[in-house]
């Protein structure tokens, strides 16, 4: 079966499009009867808090969670990741509905606003050590969250060392402030940004705005030992210099 992808808002378009880059199909879901049609669903990048509204608008969040609950895969990636988290703090006010399912709390935009958004190279040996490739994985974090606690069920994938001139001095507010003055340094912070449960996988980054497909094969392997995706996902993961002898690219964002 193709896997889904919610395409109310957001990077949907571009996870077509790394899905295609794989060899397997993905099919936008917009209404609750076409979750039935696919075995497995990535939910995009793009605006929480929007995507809630138009998630409600059309009545998709019962239909959800029961996807979530009968254990199918679902992988969400950064306003995905905030979906499927228990909890969100940093939500507008009023807050907003969540799909729920993943033991964790987020915070919706943990690294502060547009103009803080950023890239980095993460150290991600779950990943490398199934998809292989390069050490490293370039995560482009756009407003992006953060993962602020896991329970007990959740595998802790990929975190980020923050650097410490940007340093968080609250967990529960957006508040980055820059250290002039090294005498006030406290020493560099990680957060959670990469997780796993069960067959819930969750990036506060977007590997759909990148070359490296190494996450949608790891989700896709995911998605087939649960038995229920089509066999055409078992395709090897095209990591950025995971061909022997390629000289290493510029991963820039993709848009395909
Ligand atoms: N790039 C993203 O998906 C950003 C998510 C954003 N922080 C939100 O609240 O929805």
């Amino acid at each position: 079966m193709a896997v889904g992808v919610l395409a109310l808002q957001g990077s949907f378009n571009e996870h077509i499009s790394a899905l295609g880059r794989l060899g397997v199909k993905g099919v936008e879901i917009r209404k609750p009867e076409q979750l039935e049609n696919v075995s497995s669903l990535i939910i995009p990048g793009g605006e929480s808090t929007t995507m809630a509204k138009l998630a409600e608008y059309h009545n998709m969040f019962p239909a959800l969670r029961e996807f979530v609950k009968m254990g199918k895969p679902v992988w969400g990636t950064c306003a995905g990741l905030i979906f499927l988290a228990d909890k969100a703090v940093g939500q507008k006010t009023g807050g907003q509905e969540l799909v729920g399912g993943l033991d964790c709390t987020v915070n919706r935009n943990y690294f502060g606003s547009q103009i803080q958004s950023f890239e980095a190279e993460l150290s991600v040996p779950k990943l490398v050590s199934q998809e292989g490739g390069q050490e490293t994985y370039r995560g482009v974090f756009i407003r992006a969250p953060a993962v602020l606690e896991v329970g007990p069920g959740v595998e802790v994938l990929a975190e980020y060392h923050v650097p410490s001139a940007n340093v968080l001095y609250s967990s529960s507010a957006v508040q980055i402030q820059e250290v002039g003055n090294m005498e006030n340094a406290v020493p560099e912070k990680k957060v959670i940004v990469a997780v796993k449960q069960g067959n819930i996988l969750g990036t506060a980054f977007h590997p759909e705005l990148t070359a490296d497909t190494r996450w949608h094969s790891y989700f896709l392997k995911m998605a087939n030992e649960t038995g229920e995706a089509s066999s055409s996902s078992l395709v090897p993961a095209i990591g950025v210099n995971a061909a022997i002898g390629e000289r290493p690219r510029i991963d820039l964002p993709v848009f395909q």
